[in-house]
């Protein structure tokens, strides 16, 4: 059994520290904020995001990140993406060469459009970085509901080591080797999940639900596939699988977010209510400036960009989206007559 060092203690953190215990592993777990430590440690529940779900006595929690990360077999990093670049430079001096780091966030930076893997790789080159992503909300995997998830790394043996790690009869692991594909999978269904909160709370029913969910992951495709993901990746549980869950589901931080907006709140007062993490927020701007490098169509994404920053009223975004030109379903195509 393995010594694992988990780096934030918020709901997904904090979901995961709980599978691993259960799995058998020593897990210590670092977060920035001393109060969330402090009553981390004393209550043996986050009752603030995880209420009702009882951790494991033996999880320790720190606010001292070089004890949580020196000498342990893997690290586990589970801050919001926009902390991922900060946190990984400040564990620098305690990681050794080909420590095994498996990110588990999603998101990707606005200025220099890099995935969070590339961010912790060029902070701490001397890493084995590696990703874990797919439909996993941790309201449900802290309560043991059967959840498939994909390890993403560059050699097959980490990618065994972590699945071997993670996996159990309520957490089906697979692995792959498209890291690119499984990030920007992970990171753009938040933007059409917004999309589907929007239209949620605009009263829009299950007709509107598909047609975003279907057309969301032709953009996510399009855009992912142009910058070297591989088809598959996006057809899988950490393309289509996960835009499944962050669109439908009751758990969803974006979702709910999209959903506040849809019933005429601003994105600031919708982020505030959420209370947790709101990752699409902030890789909206980022997928927009790669749809332009990349020259792909990102309809959907566009118009969330524009409702989140720019003030539209999301009711012209739908007429934008329905309205504009027609076309056929998969680009050019072939006909018979
Ligand atoms: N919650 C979920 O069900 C899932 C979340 N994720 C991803 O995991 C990442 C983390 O999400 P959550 O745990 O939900 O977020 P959260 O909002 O619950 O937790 C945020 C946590 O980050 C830490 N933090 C706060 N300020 C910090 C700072 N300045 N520097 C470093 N750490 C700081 C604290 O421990 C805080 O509890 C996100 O990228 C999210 O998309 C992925 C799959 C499932
Ligand atoms: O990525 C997630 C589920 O797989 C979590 O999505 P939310 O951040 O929208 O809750």
């Amino acid at each position: 059994m393995a010594n694992v060092g988990m780096v934030g203690a918020g709901s997904w953190g904090t979901a995961l520290a709980i599978l691993l215990s259960n799995n058998g592993h020593d897990v210590e777990v670092w977060s920035i904020d001393e109060k969330e430590v402090a009553d981390l440690n004393r209550d043996h529940e986050h009752k603030a995001k995880l209420p009702g779900v009882k951790i494991p006595e033996d999880i320790t929690f720190t606010t001292d990140l070089e004890h949580a990360v020196t000498g342990k077999e893997f690290i586990v990093m589970a801050v919001p993406s926009v902390f991922t670049r900060g946190t990984a430079a400040k564990m620098k001096p305690y990681i050794k060469e080909g420590q095994i780091i498996v990110n588990v966030a999603k998101g990707i930076e606005d200025d220099t459009l890099m995935t969070l893997s590339e961010q912790i790789e060029e902070e701490l080159p001397m890493a084995d970085v590696a990703v874990l992503s797919g439909p996993s909300h941790a309201e449900e995997v802290s309560r043991g509901l059967p959840t498939t998830i994909v390890v993403g790394a560059k050699s097959k043996e980490t990618a065994e080591l972590l699945q071997k790690a993670f996996i159990n009869k309520v957490f089906r692991v697979y692995i792959s080797s498209d890291i690119e594909g499984i990030e920007l999978g992970g990171s753009l269904k938040n933007v059409i999940a917004l999309a589907a909160g929007i239209a949620d709370g605009m009263g829009y029913g299950d007709n509107t639900k598909a047609a975003l969910i279907t057309r969301g992951i032709t953009e996510i495709s399009r855009l992912g596939i142009a910058m070297g993901g591989k088809a598959e990746t996006f057809s899988g549980l950490t393309g289509i699988g996960d835009l499944i869950v962050t669109c439908a589901s009751v758990h969803s931080r974006n979702r709910k977010a999209g959903f506040l907006m849809g019933q005429g709140k601003t994105m600031e007062e919708a982020m505030a209510e959420v209370n947790m993490v709101v990752e699409g927020v902030y890789s909206t701007k980022a997928a927009v400036k790669l749809g332009k490098k990349y020259n792909v169509s990102l309809p959907i994404i566009e118009e969330v960009n524009k409702v989140l920053f720019d003030g539209k009223n999301p009711q012209d975004a739908v007429n934008e989206l329905m309205l504009r030109s027609s076309s056929s379903e998969h680009g050019s195509m072939e006909w018979s007559k």
